[in-house]
């Protein structure tokens, strides 16, 4: 079995690693930890998880984990893990983080999207982007993963294929994407609760979110050379799941069919368990994907306008950050990737 601890098991993120590794059949959880919530059991703040009782939420405690863990998941906001993942690393475990501190090459970049400093660069060099379906090999052999952020995924898994086919112009993406309020995570922020947010819509983040930075790199390693985009985020009012909608022009003076984009993806994710291609003009919705580690991708050629419309659509704690982080922890110790994963969505 592979032992494994989970560091903020009480926020959105951490609670939907709880929710999976407890049935997955490799892994017994040895330890859940909490910096406000130590000595409580998880369901004071879970109600239905009543069945986990026997374990208590713990403050960290490295020399514990050392004897207890092969894999700690880090599910903490950005500037707390950088300072604790040198530590975990430091005890011979595998560390899995879910924030952003770990996913750029370069730490001048995070630190100008981010506005942190980052203590740690040269863990950068070590750490392997967790984006399963792009960099299995790489993962396999790792020991620190920055699992990718939500809208990242949704982003990257559309239209990588199609940069690395030459199918797109590089200079024309714009990806309008829209999130569950479940992405703010737990934590109060007044914009982000239910009165606020509730049967209202909108933008935020516009021209400055991070995101951009994650994606950009990611795809400037598709392209070849750098690329640069327009990523406006939404807040949707639903719980979970991030719908993107992409658009992007078609290479200059070159028809190119509904045929090449499948083709294109179809070979690009062929093996993939998560990744489901819809047919030229099929467009996905958030209830195909809300409960499962899926990622549907649907599009349509814009014959008017010569340009490529996309849909990629994902569950943002499942395939976004906790499913992604398991998907990572199956390659890292040789399992299949979608062990203990779940492949339906809960479709009502
Ligand atoms: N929500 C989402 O859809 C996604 C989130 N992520 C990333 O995952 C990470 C967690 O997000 P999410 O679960 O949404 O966030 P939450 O706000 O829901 O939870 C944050 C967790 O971090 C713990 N924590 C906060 N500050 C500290 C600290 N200084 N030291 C130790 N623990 C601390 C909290 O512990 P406690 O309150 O128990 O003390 C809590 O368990 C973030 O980096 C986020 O960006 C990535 C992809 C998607
Ligand atoms: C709806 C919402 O607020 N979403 C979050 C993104 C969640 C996520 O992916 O987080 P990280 O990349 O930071 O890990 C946001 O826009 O900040």
């Amino acid at each position: 079995m592979i032992r494994v601890g989970i560091i903020g098991a009480t926020g959105y993120a951490g609670e939907e690693l709880v929710r999976l590794l407890s049935s997955h059949p490799e892994v017994k959880i040895t330890h859940i930890m909490s910096k406000s919530f130590c000595g409580k059991k998880i369901s004071e703040l879970y109600g239905s998880y009543l069945a986990l009782d026997e374990m208590l939420l713990e403050d960290i405690d490295y020399e514990i984990i050392q004897q207890d863990c092969d894999v700690v998941f880090t599910c903490l906001p950005h500037e707390p893990s950088i300072e604790i993942v040198p530590k975990l690393l430091a005890c011979g475990v595998k560390v899995i983080d879910l924030s952003g501190s770990f996913r750029y090459k370069d730490a001048a970049v995070f630190e100008a999207w981010y506005g942190i400093h980052h203590t740690h660069p040269e863990l950068l060099k070590k750490a392997v982007y967790g984006l399963c379906e792009l960099y299995e090999e790489e993962i396999a052999g790792a020991d620190l993963i920055g699992n990718p952020g939500c809208y990242t995924t949704a982003s990257i898994l559309a239209l990588y294929p199609l940069l690395a086919c030459n199918l797109i112009q590089k200079d024309s993406i714009i990806i309008d994407a829209k999130s569950g309020v479940t992405g703010a995570g737990r934590s109060e922020k007044l914009p982000f609760s239910f009165c606020e947010s509730h049967e209202s819509f909108k933008a935020y983040g516009v021209t400055t979110h991070r995101h951009t930075s994650e994606i950009e790199e990611q795809l400037s390693f598709a392209a070849g050379s750098p690329v640069a985009l327009s990523f406006t985020p939404h807040l949707l009012p639903v719980k979970r799941g991030i719908l993107a909608t992409i658009y992007a022009d078609l290479p200059k003076g070159l028809e190119i069919s509904p045929i090449e984009i499948q083709g294109a993806y179809e070979k690009f994710y062929m093996g993939s368990d998560f990744i489901q291609i819809l047919p030229h003009g099929s467009l996905p919705e958030l209830k195909f994907v809300v409960g499962s580690n899926n990622c549907f991708i649907g599009y349509k050629i814009d014959e008017r306008l010569h340009k490529l419309v996309i849909v990629s659509c994902i569950d943002n704690l499942i395939k976004g950050a906790a499913g992604q982080a398991v998907q990572n922890m199956n390659l890292m110790f040789g399992l299949d990737g979608s062990t203990g994963l779940p492949q339906l969505a809960m479709y009502l």
